[in-house]
Formats: structure tokens, C-alpha cells, sequence
């Protein structure tokens, strides 16, 4: 069983992140997981904060000479601000007078809109935002992108599988639906400055992030994850919890600000008559294939061996500039939310936390349905399986 779990917050000395279950023999260096953080770093209309903070990556465990060993996988992602936050987040106690001190200068006591703010403030009781803040803020997806990678390599190298993420919606510009890249364009679509595969969508996006930054606002959009290379019958239909759509949907819920998952065409399915919301099945040269690819390459919870394609769409960020009305929880009045710096957009950034999360999950899949120790045996079991099919 692979899992993973992630602990850190925003402003300490580092995030931390153990990936375990996952067979020896995975070839994946820190120089591939230092790129990967720089993919989740870009994205036109992201805040000061990228800009200066770096993410140090130190491999403690699981990993050797290049190769993984069978054991748990333990990454540290270093946050190099944390001398600027030493006081602030110490794990120890501090003196109250500075704290008290700290309180008055910057007061964390309106919360925001939208943020997890307020309702961690009652559920945990505080009456201080910031230790909800730091364990509700996205740079814990610095930890998931890290070990993300680790999965992708397992992907690519037990079955030739390929993640990949591009930016479909920003605000309300939208893609060419014809905009889908295949596992050669990435480079291409990092390369764009929201990671949009569409030139003509992308600059309109580019122009959209600078208005709204001007008017001190930020927006939200969707992303859409493609995994090319996969073998049909990942997860199940015999279960809930076993089928693949909904274990991918829960995964990419599970981002800070995703607000809505589809898959294949999703909600546009849902407004089709049955006859043009289906993939219709025709034998070929090649074996029986499915036409089209409206059902985003899963039916009844499984992987039909075609592309898998899903979307999440992202709410604007909630620290927004022209700050929002709240309560000031100290004094019960009305006041401006907290409002300090903060992305106009993350959701470019957000398409690499997909890819990273639906990589997990696929790679899950296949040592449920593969198992073994050492890549060599999960790939041998799977080709295996794909020489023993007898519906091809
Ligand atoms: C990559 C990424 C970057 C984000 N950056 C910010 C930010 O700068 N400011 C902000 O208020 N929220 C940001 N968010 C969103 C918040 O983390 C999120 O809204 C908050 O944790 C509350 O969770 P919820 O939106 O799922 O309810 C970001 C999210 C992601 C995925
Ligand atoms: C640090 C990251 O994202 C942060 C996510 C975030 C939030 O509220 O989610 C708020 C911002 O942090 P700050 O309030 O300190 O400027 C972002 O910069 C990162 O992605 O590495």
C-alpha cells in the first residue's frame, strides 16, 4: 500500500514529507526533485514570496546512490526565510513580552474571507489566525510536488506513463478545447507564463492577471491533468472506495482552493444526450478502441487503457488586496480582513500540485494491482498482465 503524509508549516525551518510502499530500484535524484519545485514556483501572478524564498531539498532516507531502496522515502523541503521567522515560529516557547509585542505590531485577529482563518480559530480555539495560516497555506504542496516526482518516476519507469498539466481556464478566458498537449509538450507548456498550451488564451490570461492585480483583486481557473501510458483496469468497479475517478477526485480536492473536480468532460456530459456523451467502441487494426475520449480515459472506476484526463477548478485566492469585509474577533467590530502579500493567481502552480497528486494515486494503483519489491517485478507483473489479456 503506498502512502504518504506531509507536516511543516508556511514559515517554519522546513516541510517534511515521508512517501512509503513504494518498490526499490525507482531511479530519482534531488536534482530531479529540485526541478520538479521549480515547475510549482512559476506561473505568471504569483506573490513576492517566489520570487525570494527558495526551497531546499535534503533526501533523508529511502534513496541511494540515485535509487530508491524499498524503504519509506523521507524528503525535507528547507523554507530558506525561516531565519526572518525564528521568533515567530519557534517551537519552543518565547518570552510572552515579545510575543504580546509581536501581537500589537501585527495582529492576526480578522480573519479572512475564504481562507481557513475563521474556522479553524473556533475549532482549535485561538483567537490568532496565525496558527491555523501556517498549516492551512499551500507551501505545504512544496512537499507534495517533492514527493510527486518520485511517484512520476515510478510511472515512467515501470510502464512508460507520463503526468502532465496545463492551465484550461484563468478567470473567465477559456482554451481551445483542440489545446491538449501531448507528453512531448511540456516543455512547452512551462515555458508559457501561466502554463497555458493555447499562445492566443495564454496572452489573454497574461493581460486579465495584470488588470486584476491593478484593480487589487485575484482570480481562480482550472487546470487539467493528462496521464498518457497506462495500462486499462486500474482501480475497480466492485467498490466505492476502489474506484479510480473517485480516488483521483478526493486527491486533487485535497489542494488548497480546489473547489470542483471532473473528469473526462464532466459537467458537460451531464448536459448531453446519451447518444454524444458516450465513447462509442469499434474494432481496429490495432483492437478494439474507443472513438473518442469524452469519459476522460475511466469508466465504471477503471482505466481503459486511454488517456486519462481530469480537471480541477480553483477558487480565487482569498487574501485579496481590496481586503474583504470580516469581524475583528478580539472586539466583535466590523473591520478589513488580513492583508498582507499573496499570489494574485496560483493556478499555474496548482496544475503541477495536480499532476503531483493524480501521480500518487496512479502509482498507488499499480502496486495494488502489480505489487512488488523492485521496479524490474512490478513492470514484469504488469507485462505480464497486458500479454495475458484476452480482450485486446
Ligand atoms: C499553489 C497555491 C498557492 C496559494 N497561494 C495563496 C496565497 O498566496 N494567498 C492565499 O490567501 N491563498 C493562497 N492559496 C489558497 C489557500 O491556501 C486556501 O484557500 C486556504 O488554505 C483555504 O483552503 P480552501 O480554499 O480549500 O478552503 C494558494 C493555494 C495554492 C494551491
Ligand atoms: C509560500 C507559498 O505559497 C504561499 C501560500 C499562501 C497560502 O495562504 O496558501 C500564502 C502565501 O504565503 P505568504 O502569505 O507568506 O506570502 C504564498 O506565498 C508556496 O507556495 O511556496
Amino acid at each position: 500500500m503506498l502512502r504518504w503524509l506531509t507536516a511543516g508549516e508556511s514559515h517554519g525551518p522546513a516541510l517534511v514529507t515521508i512517501l512509503e510502499g513504494l518498490p526499490a530500484g525507482v531511479r530519482v535524484t534531488s536534482a530531479d526533485i529540485d526541478e520538479a519545485l521549480r515547475r510549482r514556483r512559476l506561473g505568471h501572478g504569483r506573490g513576492a514570496r517566489m520570487k525570494f524564498e527558495q526551497d531546499q531539498v535534503t533526501i533523508v532516507g529511502g534513496i541511494r546512490h540515485g535509487r530508491t531502496q524499498g524503504g519509506p522515502v523521507a524528503i525535507e523541503v528547507g523554507n530558506t526565510e525561516w531565519p526572518k521567522w525564528e521568533t515567530v515560529m519557534s517551537a519552543d516557547p518565547v518570552d510572552p513580552d515579545v510575543l504580546a509585542e509581536q501581537a500589537r505590531s501585527a495582529p492576526l485577529s480578522r480573519p479572512r474571507p475564504g481562507h481557513a482563518d475563521l474556522a479553524g480559530m473556533q475549532k482549535y480555539g485561538f483567537d490568532d489566525a496565525r496558527p491555523v495560516l501556517e498549516r492551512a497555506s499551500a507551501r505545504e504542496t512544496a512537499a507534495r510536488v517533492a514527493i510527486g516526482e518520485v511517484a512520476k518516476a515510478f510511472l515512467r519507469q515501470v510502464c512508460g506513463a507520463e503526468v502532465l498539466s496545463h492551465v484550461v481556464e484563468l478567470g473567465e478566458i477559456g482554451t481551445s478545447p483542440d489545446a491538449l498537449p501531448g507528453p512531448d509538450d511540456l516543455a512547452r507548456v512551462d515555458a508559457d507564463p501561466v502554463r497555458c498550451f493555447d499562445p492566443e488564451a495564454s496572452a489573454a490570461m497574461v493581460a486579465r492577471i495584470d488588470e486584476i492585480k491593478k484593480a487589487g483583486d485575484t482570480l481562480g481557473g482550472v487546470v487539467e491533468v493528462l496521464a498518457y501510458g497506462l495500462p486499462p483496469g486500474l482501480g475497480s468497479h466492485v467498490h466505492w472506495d476502489r474506484r479510480l475517478d473517485a480516488r483521483l477526485a478526493g486527491a486533487l480536492m485535497g489542494i488548497q482552493a480546489i473547489k470542483g473536480v471532473e473528469v473526462g468532460d464532466g459537467f458537460t456530459t451531464a448536459r448531453r444526450p446519451g447518444s454524444e456523451a458516450h465513447d462509442e467502441i469499434e474494432n481496429t487494426p490495432e483492437g478494439i478502441r474507443r472513438r473518442t475520449g469524452r469519459a476522460g480515459g475511466i469508466e465504471g472506476g477503471m482505466t481503459t487503457g486511454d488517456p486519462v484526463r481530469v480537471r480541477a477548478a480553483m477558487k480565487p485566492i482569498s487574501t485579496v488586496p481590496r481586503a474583504l469585509d470580516t469581524v475583528d474577533v478580539r472586539t466583535g467590530e466590523p473591520a478589513k480582513a488580513i492583508n498582507q502579500r499573496s499570489d494574485v493567481t496560483a493556478v499555474p502552480a496548482a496544475g503541477v500540485v495536480a499532476e503531483a497528486m493524480v501521480a500518487l494515486v496512479l502509482a498507488q494503483a499499480i502496486l495494488e494491482k502489480f505489487g512488488g519489491d523492485s521496479v524490474e517485478e512490478t513492470a514484469r507483473n504488469l507485462q505480464g498482465y497486458l500479454s495475458s489479456l484476452t480482450i485486446k
